[in-house]
């Protein structure tokens, strides 16, 4: 879907990055894939209300156009430097404790993470022959996945608009393309070669060529954000050796992890979210003051830019670089547990959780 490539009204303005200079220095360039600067800012261009307004139709632009995508990363990802490394960490193990032990708040977790296959353009530069590519290379490993992974591969083109839609209401399938993604590029031949993949408990699910070749999906009811990552992890392992066994690899290096369209997510591409209930915390006017200090990113339930239904949030991690996957889910785990305290607190006329003071 969209994400911080897309727009916000409440993020505050961010500094311009795209100067005379570095305009001039990189308008000519074009990437061996055939990627162009202008390709690159053509969302922000069209949409003065984008986040970040920029993004890789290649994995190559992140180079070749270097001095915008390096200060833009730098800006968004807290002052990371070219020079800074990223490290990976999916060991489940590791994980300390669980959202909403008590079960009383947490409605559902869901952790996702993006994939990109080296060699076939990032959406907004992909070709309808590299799209096709990317559907049957993955769908042909997703067949082969086994146990409580196996499920059913379903192409956009030729559902039906009743079935797609109660797919996107049931939070499971991405919505029709978006203006960002559209300006970027990213839908054309929509919905040719894209589709969704779920297990048919729909706790495992992959996006097909939306935002990202892939975005890999782990989602069930309730806090257990262990069990939902370490289904996750065993994902990401059964589509990599697929991804392997056909000969490629999956877009990543030291410096930005895993690589994105959207200069965002490169890291982890990865949020870890829950639907909780907080009803007076989520009224509170710190609220959004509170999720930074926690790096909790809010959102409506409904994704993205949606507003919170009867009180219930889309709370997330906010960081996607520069950490590793399971900080990331730490962090997301750590802060909602403290926003649910603070909720209680709210409700029984007590003091606020110490972190929030
Ligand atoms: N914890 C959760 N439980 C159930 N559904 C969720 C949860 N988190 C997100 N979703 C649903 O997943 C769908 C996609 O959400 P959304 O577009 O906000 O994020 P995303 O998939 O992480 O991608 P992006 O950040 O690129 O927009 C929405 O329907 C949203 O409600």
């Amino acid at each position: 879907m969209v994400d911080e490539c897309s727009p916000s009204s409440t993020r505050p303005a961010r500094p311009l990055h795209l100067t005379v200079d570095v305009y001039e220095q990189l308008k000519d360039k074009i990437t061996p894939n055939g990627f162009t600067l202008e390709r690159a800012i053509q969302s922000g261009v069209d949409n003065p209300d984008s986040g970040v307004g920029l993004y890789a139709g290649d994995e190559e632009c992140y180079s070749v156009f270097g001095p915008l995508f390096d200060a833009v990363i730098e800006d968004y990802h807290g002052g990371y430097k070219p020079s800074d490394k990223h490290v990976s960490d999916l060991d489940a193990a590791k994980l300390k404790g669980t959202v909403d032990p008590e079960g009383k708040y947490v409605l559902s977790t869901r952790i996702r993470v993006g994939r990109n296959i080296r060699g076939l353009g990032l959406s907004p530069g992909c070709s309808r022959a590299q799209r096709r590519e990317v559907e049957s290379l993955v769908t042909k490993g997703l067949a082969n996945l086994k146990g409580d992974l196996a499920g059913k591969y379903f192409p956009l083109n030729g559902m039906s608009e009743a079935d797609r839609k109660q797919l996107v209401a049931d939070h499971f399938l991405f919505k029709k393309g978006d203006r960002f993604l559209e300006s970027a590029g990213a839908n054309r031949d929509w919905p040719e070669g894209r589709g969704i993949f779920h297990n048919n408990e729909k706790t495992f699910l992959v996006w097909v060529n939306e935002e990202d070749q892939m975005r890999i999906i782990s989602m069930q009811s309730g806090g257990d954000a262990k069990q939902v990552f370490e289904r996750l992890v065993r994902g990401i392992s059964a589509i990599e050796e697929q991804v392997k066994a056909a000969g490629r690899e999956f877009a990543h290096n030291d410096h930005l992890g895993y690589i994105h369209s959207c200069p965002t997510n490169c890291g982890t591409g990865m949020r870890a979210s829950v639907h909780v209930q907080l009803p007076k915390v989520g009224a509170h006017p710190n609220f959004k003051k509170w999720c930074a200090k926690l790096r909790l990113q809010p959102r409506g339930i409904h994704g993205e830019h949606s507003e919170s239904d009867g009180g219930v949030y889309d709370l997330s991690n906010k960081e996607r670089l520069g950490k590793s996957e399971v900080q990331l889910v730490q962090t997301m785990i750590d802060g909602v547990n403290t926003l649910i305290a603070a909720e209680k607190a709210l409700a029984e006329g007590k003091p606020l959780p110490s972190e929030l003071q």
